[in-house]
């Protein structure tokens, strides 16, 4: 019986002739409700979807014999990834494919808005050929501030140097030699660029840290006069403190391709003449869309034939060896922890595995790196792109087995940008254990949310922490205190129940006269 192959979001026809070709019985159904979607999916092998389908945990759960996710796109953000590793189902998307479409239709909201295009086109259809109501803007000599210096961004930048603007970036994630090779002044903080800009356009992920990254306290710093242009995902900009300072004429004019509450036009910016506002038309050119369906088509085939899907963004993409699956979760952890102690990502990553799950040292490295580059929306990396993911990033990567397993049946330890950290993953519940950080030996399993302080072993000390802690309402749930041979500072592990402000966590590093500490979320 030919393979079912379920296509939930219109690609071009091209690609679902590649699928007929290559024998798939291929359903085309748009527009399902969440329940249709639910009560179909069962039936089919591969599932192929544009930004519209919401592939949740629990369409996940009820597609038992889907094998592949095909996203005709770039953002897999619509698509439950983590769910679908633990299913065993492959996600792959086309992250490529419509990255020009999205950079030119950022420069054309970039020039519409700021030649007010749109209401001068609306009062001429009205038969109103009125010249002095408009007065734009040029871009050339202008300050361009890009946010998100990734595929997008850069394409961007590489568009605004034609117009002759100065182009600057903040892009935390974003290397030296990246920025200087598209000619972007890279700066630190958001606070050093908002001032200086004159035209501002987004290409940051939807991510918990991005959204309302621009909001009432950014606009603020801006420039009387600027330009907004957001192409990249709603939410990230707040649209009510956008319209209040339009309102105020702050801001001059704004280019939104991507609003919050997407699929709906609703927004405060339709009241103005100056929003020029698009219904997510990124990607909408007949280009874009023939190579995202076209090679869509051919990766899903791949991936129900058991062929290299070359852009496969979760770990499954190759049959993993069982031992070394197990410690996927050690090393997505170990690499988060490392970028949250080092406060930024590292440039340089070490890795040493030893004991039986160190048969695969390939899916070790790119679950570390995945983890490294998680926080911020990065994790697209798998055991395919974790090469040339490091090399955009600029991290250098090494990795070897050792034969010492320090008396566990299996140890990972890494060490980036002279940060270290070990964990095990004994017995059956598949517990990640960290037995070692920073040099100090302990041994606990991490929650969701942690801290950690390193201060002088003097009696009271847990007291001090425990008191403020307990005084703001935060309990303590789990904690380890390691110890290092050659240092009289301990390091305390706390998992807590919830996440403490910053000004709870100084008051535990003043209290105990901390030399360091951190909060870590996983
Ligand atoms: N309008 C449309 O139709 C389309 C929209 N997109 C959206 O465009 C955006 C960019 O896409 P790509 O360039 O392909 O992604 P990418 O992953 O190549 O680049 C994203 C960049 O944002 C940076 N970043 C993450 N958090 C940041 C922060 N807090 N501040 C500054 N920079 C931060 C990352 O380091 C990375 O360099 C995404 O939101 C994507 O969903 C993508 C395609 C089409
Ligand atoms: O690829 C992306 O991230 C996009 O936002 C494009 O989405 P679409 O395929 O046009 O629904």
């Amino acid at each position: 019986m030919a393979m079912k192959i379920l296509v939930t979001d219109k690609i071009v026809d091209e690609g679902i002739d590649i699928l007929k070709g290559k024998g798939y019985e291929v359903d085309e159904r748009f527009g399902l409700s969440p329940n249709e979607l639910l009560e179909c999916v069962g039936a089919y092998d591969a599932l192929i979807v544009r930004s519209a389908t919401q592939v949740t945990r629990e369409v996940i759960e009820a597609a038992t014999n889907c094998k592949i996710i095909g996203r005709a796109g770039v953002t897999c953000d619509n698509i439950d990834v983590d769910a679908a590793s633990e299913h065993g189902i492959l996600v792959c998307n086309v992250p490529t494919s419509n990255i020009v479409s999205a950079a030119e239709h950022t420069m054309a909201l970039m020039l519409s808005a700021a030649r007010e295009i749109p209401a001068a086109d609306a009062a001429m259809h009205a038969g109103k050929f009125s010249r002095d109501r408009f007065m734009g803007h040029e871009l050339y000599e202008k300050t361009l501030a890009i946010f998100g210096l990734g595929r997008i961004g850069g394409l961007v930048a590489e568009r605004a140097h034609a117009f002759g603007m100065r182009v600057v970036g903040f892009d935390p994630y974003c290397s030296a030699a990246r920025a200087s090779q598209l000619g972007v002044t890279l700066f630190d903080s958001m606070d050093e660029v908002l001032p200086i800009a004159d035209f501002i356009t987004v290409h940051v992920p939807r991510t918990d840290g991005t959204y309302h990254m621009f909001a009432a306290e950014q606009f603020a710093q801006m420039k009387d006069g600027v330009v907004i242009v957001n192409t990249a995902r709603g939410g990230v900009i707040d649209e009510k403190a956008l319209s209040d300072f339009m309102a105020a004429g702050r801001v001059f004019a704004c280019g939104i391709d991507m609003l919050e509450a997407e699929p709906s036009a609703e927004t405060p910016l339709a009241e103005f003449d100056r929003a020029v506002l698009t219904p997510h038309l990124g990607a909408n050119t007949l280009e874009a869309q023939m190579r995202a369906g076209v090679n869509i088509a051919r990766y899903v085939a791949n991936g129900l034939e058991g062929l290299v899907v070359p852009t496969v963004v979760n770990m499954v993409s190759k049959e993993v060896d069982e031992a070394a699956a197990a410690y996927i979760p050690a090393c997505q952890m170990c690499g988060s922890v490392l970028t949250q102690l080092a406060r930024e990502v590292p440039k340089a990553l070490s890795i040493v595995a030893s004991g039986s799950c160190a048969g695969d040292m390939q899916v070790l490295s790119a679950a570390t790196l995945s983890g490294m580059l998680s926080r911020e929306g990065q994790a697209s990396v798998s055991t395919e792109n974790a090469d040339a993911s490091a090399r955009r990033h600029g991290i250098k990567m090494e990795a070897q087995q050792a034969s010492d397993s320090r008396g566990y049946d299996s140890i990972v330890s890494m060490e980036a940008d002279g940060l270290e950290i070990s964990a095990t993953v004994p017995g059956a519940h598949r517990e990640v254990h960290v037995v070692s950080i920073l040099g100090y030996r302990l041994d606990v399993v991490p929650g969701d949310h942690a801290l950690i302080f390193t201060y002088a072993d003097e009696p009271g000390q847990v007291g001090r922490m425990g008191t403020i802690l307990g005084e703001e309402g935060i309990n303590i749930s789990t904690m380890a205190i390691g110890k290092r041979a050659d240092c009289r500072e301990v390091l305390v592990f706390l998992n807590v129940e919830s996440e403490p402000s910053s000004e709870v966590i100084e008051r535990v590093a003043q209290a105990i006269d901390a030399t360091n500490s951190w909060a870590i979320r996983l």
